[in-house]
């Protein structure tokens, strides 16, 4: 045994974008940005970077691995696929513990058996699984402390993303927008898994506080017809980040069930949104709409990362940044909410020609599938239609990251269009329920992924690398002036922050698909990253999965560092 594991408090957990000898967090801080401070692994020396050990996931599970790990004490706690989780020795590779969850038969994650990893706080370790329940783990046993059901799986909830504590409290999202669920975030008391409060983000639901009824922001379900909040989607299902300066919890919200957007007049709030929700409470004090009634499944899940905005008067802003499935970057003002700008960070966003002043996007008509004026629509008939990005989107769930030291977002992104079209369709529970078909082709022969630095300030894209296959992993930037990313061809890749000059690359054996960490231990820097091919492309890409269907699958960690000076 390690001997008696030291607790993580709430304090560990605020400073852990400062404190480089552990990652007690999913996004290397509970504001996301994905930067370290490190330095001894840099632009000189990155080409010396060296695997020292490897840990395989084992067995037949070898599915998508999107897993960031988490590293307390020396111990590395890294999910997998199909939720399991260990806690491996970091200086050896040794396995410590293995948690294997027990799914039943019938769970319905739309996109692969995936998991992003997990948090931890006191002598706990926790995640969510693929049937809805919040595990908390005793860190140095791997025995279940507490285990907590959260939903019904059988209705299409799952649970993909890393959780977060603030506050004592573990707070998670859930998945399930394919199937008419209605998205929610949800707070647990850490020590013993009871409920704190539920917050659904679909209008006319009401939330919790203390097992009691708690009030919902808005008028109840104005923007929705009839009864259909009650089957609104919005699925919570990237998890969220914690800003300590406002104290307010950020999450994305997915995209309003059914597809078929003429199935459901209006905004459909709080789908495709970012809400800020008061930790205390699960009250949401403001909200953002990316996709007004979304009709092509832009579900803007996608993570808000706070960061000082330098205005033109050099004063900074308190600001948030999005990269949003629908191909643009937002830039929030994170107290309020108010809208600074919106820039494409694809080469074509058909559905919209840009955003105006206050942050309504304009609509480009002809890109809406299914319009009844043409024959389609919500008899059934549809019409299709060509446009990009397609429904996978202009990034989907891997995070991009913020660097302190250049000011620029490095955005994993990827250049592809579908044939999109409705057809009808009624809710039943646990069925499918989008109302729409759809084929996914890449717009360019030669790459669909492209990372790009992306100037907040202005903008304006400042490099781009691309790559044939679509990017499908996060992103890590360090002080060292690197940019850390995987690709599904099987490398996890360092760039340049200012150039995008590829400086070092690793081939791991199979798809990278996860987000990388780094941290310092005993005056070395180590790298470490998950490699397993899978995810929703496999899945759902039309001619894109074709393409990809040749790379190998896998379950495996890597971990590497500078050979040591004799
Ligand atoms: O609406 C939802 O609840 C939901 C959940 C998830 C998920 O939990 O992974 C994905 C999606 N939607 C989705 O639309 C999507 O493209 C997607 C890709 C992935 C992945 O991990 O590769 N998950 C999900
Ligand atoms: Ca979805």
């Amino acid at each position: 045994g390690l001997g008696l594991a030291k607790p993580v408090t709430d304090q560990d957990i605020l400073n852990d974008a400062e404190t480089t000898g552990d990652v007690l967090t999913y996004g290397l801080g509970t504001q996301g940005q994905r930067f370290s401070p490190l330095d001894l692994v840099n632009k000189e020396t990155v080409k010396g970077l060296v695997p020292i050990w490897g840990f395989s996931f084992g067995g037949e599970k070898q599915r998508g691995q999107e897993s960031q790990p988490l590293v307390v004490d020396g111990v590395m706690y890294v999910t997998g696929s199909y939720s399991r989780m260990w806690a491996i020795d970091v200086k050896t590779g040794k396995e410590l513990w293995e948690y294997n969850h027990r799914l039943p038969d019938g769970i319905m994650p739309c996109c692969d058996v995936i998991n992003r990893g997990a948090a931890v706080y006191g002598d706990k370790v926790y995640f969510g699984t693929l049937d809805a329940k919040v595990v908390a783990l005793n860190r140095e046993t791997g025995k279940v402390v507490w285990s907590k059901a959260i939903e019904d799986y059988k209705a299409g909830y799952s649970i993909t993303n890393a959780p977060l504590v603030v506050n004592g409290m573990v707070i998670t999202g859930i998945g399930g927008g394919e199937f008419g669920i209605v998205g929610k975030v949800y707070a647990l008391d850490a020590n013993t898994g009871e409920m704190k409060w539920i917050r659904p983000v679909i209008e006319g639901n009401v939330g919790t506080l203390d097992g009691k009824p708690s009030t919902m922001t808005g008028t109840k379900n104005a923007s929705w017809q009839g009864d259909q909040w009650q089957t609104g989607g919005g699925g919570t299902w990237l998890g969220g980040t914690y800003d300590p300066k406002t104290g307010l919890l950020y999450y994305g919200t997915g995209n309003p069930s059914p597809w078929n957007s003429w199935l459901r007049p209006g905004d459909n709030l709080y789908s495709s949104s970012r809400l800020a929700i008061d930790p205390k409470t699960g009250e949401i004090k403001w909200s953002y709409q990316t996709t007004p009634h979304d009709g092509w499944d832009f579900d803007g899940v996608n993570e808000l990362i706070s960061f000082p905005l330098k205005g033109a008067d050099g004063k900074t802003i308190d600001a948030a940044a999005t990269a949003d499935r629908n191909g643009f970057f937002f830039v929030l003002d994170r107290t309020t909410g108010k809208f600074i700008s919106a820039s494409p960070f694809v080469s074509r966003h058909d559905w919209a020609k840009g955003y105006d002043e206050n942050g309504r996007p304009i609509y480009n008509t002809d890109f809406r599938p299914g319009d009844p004026a043409k024959g389609g629509g919500a008899d059934g008939k549809g019409t299709s239609v060509f446009t990009a990005p397609s429904f996978l989107g202009g990034k989907n769930w891997m995070p991009m990251a913020y660097s302190q030291k250049t000011g620029l977002f490095y955005i994993p992104s990827n250049e592809w269009g579908m044939d999109i079209w409705n057809e009808p369709i009624t809710y039943k529970k646990g069925a499918a329920y989008l109302g729409a078909g759809f084929t996914i082709k890449p717009l360019y022969q030669d790459h669909i992924g492209v990372l790009r630095a992306m100037d907040p300030a202005t903008g304006k894209i400042k490099w781009e690398y691309k790559n044939h296959a679509p990017l499908w992993g996060g992103v890590l930037t360090t002080g060292g002036g690197l940019v850390f990313t995987g690709t599904p061809e099987g490398y996890l890749k360092a760039f340049d922050d200012e150039t995008g000059e590829e400086l070092w690359s690793f081939n791991t054996g199979s798809g990278v698909v996860a987000s990388p960490i780094t941290w310092d231990m005993d005056g070395e820097q180590y790298v470490a990253v998950v490699s397993g091919w899978g995810g929703a492309v496999p899945l759902w890409g039309g001619d894109v999965a074709d393409f990809v269907k040749s790379f190998n699958q896998g379950g495996m960690l890597w971990v590497f560092k500078l050979p040591k000076k004799a």
